[in-house]
């Protein structure tokens, strides 16, 4: 009925047809996904990025708008993770509330064909509409690999189009298929075994691939992996590298840091200038907005400049190289090699970092890992240990090589992966698993990272944090100024007038339980809004300073200040305590959903806090004994 439609209106209705991303991990589905629809989907050079299926719209023509979607990259139909999972449900019609697609895009990565031959074949067995989007010609070209695409398309019975889906317009030829695609015709399917398949793969890659004699690209890479896969060289280079990103985000901040920070101090003088200085209002947008979210916000730098050395990891092609130097280590605390990229995820946050456990197969190393995920340092800890570290720690060259605060950023983050490794340890030991998982890991294809997706990566950073800071840090901080204002004192009360308040009342009952760790009332009164999100503690920590009277206290003085009133056992047992607590109800609620059970989510948020609790009093009571 909408074939007559179209063809007798003039101004025919948009026709709009459901598509499907499909292929082997890694072979650029979601780049193709991204240029199609212009999302920005994460897209990285690792197996495993997309885990759950993701939908975006993209108009071929004008008579057509196609809907796709960008599912989990799989090695089979027949999944073994929760991931795959997804991708064989949807092509099976069978998830819920999502149609079977019209037709299938089987995305195959040029330089890798003899793995995503096979899958394709598989995949004709679902006997539906399908086209092949010959991905990475680009990259297959530099190695002298050369497809006989129309010779391929014959033989398979299939339209096969390259795509380069990093190029501007590296998908047009994929669009004009579309256009022209006819969207009734079923695939033949091909073979039905796997043995029968192998065999067919031989003799397509025998009659229309050939590799010209110098591979050149891949002979680099081999002597790039003799390098960084050697146990001695490659954990050597390891070690230098993290150590250089830690030394990075404390010495390239600074000046771009004293750049925010006067800007704030201009923009807070400006604000404030027509305000009476002892209204309620001056005291909410000095004490609550500027002191408040100045002391976050000049933490960007820092936050980007980490991001943008994940991110030329994450594209390089390094990670998985990294996570099979780390397998044995890892194996013997009880983790499967599978956890590095869910673990390492982390350190951006654990959110993203629990979700990528989906592509993890044993259901308990699943869990052992979604536990231990929120041990790893996110960037959100980033603001909390900078602050102390600044304030605290004196800035000074160890041996004459290293600056001491970096040194001691870098300890904060292995204290969080140690105690990871040693709780998945413990766990593993406590349920008598005895499970051993070899890792299969494709190493993929080295790649220098492209600059506009750098550039783009790090805007969305940037977005990301600011909308925290415009969110809930600012809708947090001024729920903390009305706590920390009402009910306010009578006139002829004696203490600050913060004591009063609620918040006030609420820090100096709590500080009777923290007192063994060292936390004094203001400390404990910005815990308490620090749940929602780690840096808020900051911002809140800024608020709570200014409102108990310290009338110079706006942007960037936080650190000042607290230098001069804490002592340095409290700075580390602060420190210690935002190693383990699960300061953020996100993660929580994301271990929640991703386990589909409460005591999971209770016992995670238990076990967290009572080695917060026990990390902070050692810390605290050492640290005291040591330093009197
Ligand atoms: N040179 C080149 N690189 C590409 C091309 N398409 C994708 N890439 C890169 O290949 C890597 C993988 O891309 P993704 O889009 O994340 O792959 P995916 O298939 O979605 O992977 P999963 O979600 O893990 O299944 C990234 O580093 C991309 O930048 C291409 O046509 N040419
Ligand atoms: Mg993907």
């Amino acid at each position: 009925m909408s074939n007559t439609l179209s063809h007798t209106a003039v101004d025919s209705p948009l026709e709009t047809r459901r598509i499907a991303l499909v292929g082997n991990p890694n072979c650029g589905k979601t780049a193709l996904f991204n240029l199609l629809t212009g999302s920005k989907q994460k897209v990285a050079n690792y197996a495993g990025v997309t885990v759950e299926r993701k939908e975006g719209r993209c108009k071929v023509s004008e008579q057509l708008s196609v809907q796709i979607l960008d599912l989990p990259g799989a090695y089979s139909l027949d999944a073994t993770s929760p991931d795959e999972a997804v991708t064989r449900d949807v092509l099976h019609g069978q998830y819920q509330g999502e149609a079977q697609p019209e037709l299938i895009i089987c995305v195959m990565d040029a330089t890798n064909l003899d793995l995503h031959l096979r899958f394709a074949l598989e995949l004709t067995e679902l006997g539906r509409p399908m086209i092949i989007a010959m991905n990475m010609m680009d990259s297959a070209q530099r190695q002298g690999i050369t497809v006989d695409i129309e010779g391929l398309s014959a033989a398979l019975g299939i339209p096969v189009v390259e795509t380069v889906a990093v190029h501007r317009h590296g998908a047009s030829d994929l669009l004009k298929q579309l256009q022209h695609n006819n969207w009734s015709i079923p695939t033949q399917t091909h073979d039905r075994d796997l043995e029968s398949r192998y065999h067919h793969v031989k003799q397509l890659l025998n009659n229309h691939v050939t590799h010209s004699d110098q591979h050149r690209s891949r002979g680099f890479d081999d002597q790039l992996d003799a390098l960084l896969l050697n146990p001695l060289t490659g954990m050597s280079i390891l070690a230098t590298i993290l150590f250089f990103i830690f030394q990075a985000v404390f010495s390239w901040a600074a000046p771009l840091m004293e750049g925010i920070t006067a800007a704030i101090d201009i923009l807070g003088s400006v604000v404030t200038a027509p305000l009476a200085k002892d209204s309620a209002l001056f005291s909410m947008v000095n004490d609550g907005i500027i002191a408040g979210l100045g002391n976050v916000l000049i933490f960007l730098p820092q936050i980007l400049i980490l991001f943008f050395f994940i991110l030329v990891l994450e594209e390089s092609g390094y990670l998985p190289r990294a996570a099979y130097l780390l397998d044995k280590l890892m194996f013997r605390a009880g983790l499967t090699g599978r956890a590095f990229i869910p673990l390492l995820s982390s350190f951006a946050c654990a959110i993203p970092g629990i979700m990528a456990t989906r592509s993890i197969q044993d259901p308990r190393d699943r869990l052992i890992t979604i536990l231990v995920a929120p041990l790893m340092t996110c960037s959100a800890r980033l603001p909390v240990y900078t602050l102390l570290i600044a304030a605290f720690i004196p800035r000074q060259q160890v041996a004459g090589l290293f600056n001491l605060q970096g040194v001691v950023l870098f300890a904060l983050y292995f204290a969080g992966i140690l105690s990871a490794l040693l709780v998945a340890y413990v766990m593993k030991w406590l349920q008598k698993d005895k499970s051993e998982h070899a890792l299969l890991m494709e190493l993929p294809a080295y790649r220098i990272p492209n600059i506009r997706d750098l550039a783009m990566g790090l805007m969305q950073r940037a977005s990301i944090f600011l909308r925290r800071v415009g969110g809930i840090i600012f809708s947090l901080t001024i729920l903390l100024w009305v706590f920390c204002t009402f009910p306010s004192a009578p006139a002829d009360y004696t203490g600050a007038a913060i004591d009063y308040s609620i918040a006030g009342r609420l820090g100096h009952g709590l500080a009777i339980i923290f007192a063994p760790i060292g936390f004094n009332w203001q400390i404990c009164i910005a815990l308490i809004p620090g749940m929602a999100a780690r840096e808020v503690a900051v911002s809140a920590l800024a608020t709570v300073y200014a409102m108990s009277g310290s009338d110079e206290l706006v942007s960037h003085k936080l650190g000042e200040l607290i230098s001069q009133q804490w002592s340095v056992p409290t700075a580390l047992s602060l420190l210690a305590w935002f190693v383990f607590a699960p300061q953020c109800l996100s993660t929580l609620a994301v271990i929640r959903r991703e386990t589909n059970s409460w005591r999971t989510m209770g016992f995670a948020a238990f076990y967290l806090f009572a080695l917060a609790y026990l990390a902070s009093l050692i810390v605290f009571q050492v640290s005291t004994l040591l330093l009197n």
